[in-house]
């Protein structure tokens, strides 16, 4: 799969200016509130025409202003989940699934209808009114319409962004299944660093209109660019494998290169590819191995660069083992340590979210 993107358009004092390729899986449109991802959506499903641009998915044009080529939204088969799971309130779950159903090829296909069923797990809500459901639930309904549409590509709009945290922890292993099972790949959008570290395979950073970075996410999302970030989400993110499991202290071992790091096992199984995401601010930096601190994690590295942030802050970046772990600490601190690059230095994670 090869989607191409290319968007100029104005939007009142707004400008959109972007264009990205994406290859296949998850594609993660990054960015903060008011950077241009849903109006990029809006182009890539046909519901807003840009001034100039170009949407392209495998050779197949669906927009292209030069040449006044524009599909309309529903002849481009592609499938969307929004925020809300905008269910039809009469009709069951069936019936909402049914619908979706109706405009694919494979209409009569009743193992499409199982399969789909069983990979979001709702067969137990078959029978039931939207109303009946809870967020969580509605929104697994609502990706099983899309999906059962048979589309050539997921859109999905911050499907879990009016979700609280336990329900979105519900949902997040279906969507990880619909990405490793389901081989349709999707175009997410999303403002948080959690969702994108878990679920994207690439990552397209907006800001102001305009695509900062695309990439892998744990180089588009590393210290760096945390002027595009919610300060409170910016870090490194980090993949490697569970190594071993310690049941009876709830802990697993997670390798990452030549490091390994202590994280909750949340359930994890031996052999499993997680991703780490280690707040830059929940990073301290030790200049000498620190002793009796409850942290797990004391990890000694070399210095690998300081760039001052603004706002009296300064980002560090350790070399840990073959990883990049930022840390966001004062100026002051930076000083005071009279650090340099090439350094020896310890990081002390305070905190470890894992994505799986
Ligand atoms: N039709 C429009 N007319 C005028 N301004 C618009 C229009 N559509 C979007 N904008 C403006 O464009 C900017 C980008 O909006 P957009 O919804 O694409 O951002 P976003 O990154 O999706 O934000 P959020 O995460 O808050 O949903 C905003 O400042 C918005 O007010």
């Amino acid at each position: 799969m090869t989607l191409t993107v290319e968007a100029r358009q104005h939007l009142g004092g707004f400008r959109l200016d972007a264009s990205f390729t994406a290859e296949h899986g998850v594609t993660a449109v990054f960015g903060r509130s008011g950077s241009g991802k849903t109006s990029l959506m809006r182009v890539i499903a046909g519901l807003s025409r840009p001034d100039e641009g170009r949407v392209v998915l495998d050779g197949d044009v669906l927009l292209d202003t030069g040449q006044n080529i524009f599909v309309r939204p529903y002849r481009r088969r592609f499938g969307y989940v929004f925020q809300e799971a905008r269910l039809f309130p009469h009709l069951s779950v069936r019936s909402n699934l049914a619908y979706g159903q109706w405009f694919s090829r494979h209409r009569s296909r009743r193992d499409e209808f199982d399969r789909v069923v069983e990979m979001l797990g709702i067969a137990p809500l078959l029978d039931r009114q939207p109303d009946a459901l809870s967020g969580g639930e509605q929104q697994r309904v609502a990706i099983g319409r899309a999906l059962l549409s048979a589309p050539r590509l997921l859109l999905m709009d911050e499907p879990l962004a009016a979700l609280d945290e336990e329900r979105k922890a519900e949902i997040l292993p279906y969507l990880e299944r619909l990405r490793d099972e389901a081989g349709i790949p999707i175009v997410y959008v999303s403002h948080s660093v959690a969702e994108v570290a878990r679920l994207a395979d690439q990552v397209v950073l907006m800001q102001e209109g305009q695509v900062a970075a695309v990439g892998d996410p744990g180089q588009v999302l590393a210290g760096r660019r945390a002027s595009a970030l919610d300060r409170r989400e910016a870090g490194s993110v980090l993949s490697g494998r569970v190594e071993s499991v310690d049941a009876v202290n709830g802990l697993a071992t997670v390798r990452l290169r030549d490091l390994c790091l202590l994280v909750p096992d949340a359930g994890l199984a031996q052999g499993a590819a997680v991703r780490l995401h280690i707040p830059e601010r929940d990073v301290i930096i030790a200049t000498t191995e620190p002793v009796g601190l409850s942290a797990l994690n004391i990890l000694p590295g070399t210095i690998h660069a300081i760039e001052t942030d603004g706002d009296g802050a300064v980002l560090v970046s350790l070399a840990c083992g073959g990883n990049i772990i930022a840390s966001r600490i004062t100026s002051f601190s930076a000083t005071r340590l009279e650090l340099q690059v090439g350094q020896a230095a310890f990081a002390v994670i305070k905190s470890v979210a894992l994505q799986r």
